[in-house]
């Protein structure tokens, strides 16, 4: 059984099935270039209508400090992702802004792209596993997968999860391929780019329990 996090949500019915279907972690976008970009005022309501029911997750990319500190203020995240190119000491500083926790993503296209790992551990709670986004495109949600054999027997000083193209036909193999814990989608459960389509949600949460 895999934990899962859905993430990108952007209303109610897809946090509703979320939390329905299980799911360990919910994701907030907070980055004006991505269509799953939240308000200010969408982010508070949307995490006020999580609170205590899900681990609630705002992604953000190479945010500066007034920005954690807005986000902190105005949605008290259990977790904050950082999806950019922070570096250790970066992330270390982001840790007063997350109620839990820190996730570092660290984008893989080959095997010597894990070595990024060994430097966040002493100051991320969690990894994140991507595939490495494309020249010019968004650093996440780009419904783009790995070679997930790049993890089988690997292990990390800390816990992690896998992300990039996941989908609810593909997690079972995804999380056989890899020996991942952990998944992260939001693309592969969308009917169009920053919509969210609750079936999919229920179908990717079924699948990851019992991958
Ligand atoms: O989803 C986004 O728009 C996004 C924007 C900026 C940084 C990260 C983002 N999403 C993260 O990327 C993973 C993988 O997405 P996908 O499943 O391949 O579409 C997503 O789960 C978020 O953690």
């Amino acid at each position: 059984m895999a934990e899962a996090k859905i993430c990108g949500i952007t209303d109610a019915r897809a946090l509703d099935a979320a939390i329905d279907g299980g799911a360990r972690f919910v994701g907030f976008v907070v980055y004006p270039k991505s269509p799953r970009h939240l308000s200010r005022d969408k982010l508070a309501a949307l995490a006020e209508r999580a609170r205590g029911q899900v681990e609630t997750v705002v992604v953000t990319v190479d945010a500066d400090e007034e920005l954690l500190a807005a986000v902190a203020a105005c949605a008290g995240p259990d977790w904050i992702q950082l999806h950019g190119s922070e570096n250790p000491g970066k992330t270390a500083q982001a840790r007063q802004y997350a109620q839990r926790g820190l996730i570092k993503a660290i984008g893989v296209a080959r095997p010597e792209d894990l070595a990024q790992a060994a430097a966040f551990e002493p100051v991320a709670d969690m990894l994140m596993f991507d595939a490495k986004p494309p020249p010019g495109g968004l650093p996440g949600g780009n419904a783009l997968a790995f070679d997930w054999q790049i993890l089988a027997g690997r292990r990390f000083g800390r816990p992690w999860m896998l992300s990039g193209g996941l989908t609810p036909a593909n997690v079972a193999e995804a999380v056989s391929a890899s020996g991942a814990a952990a998944v992260d989608v939001s693309s592969g459960v969308e009917a169009s780019a920053g919509l969210k389509d609750p079936l999919k949600i229920a179908e990717f949460l079924a699948a990851a329990r019992s991958a």
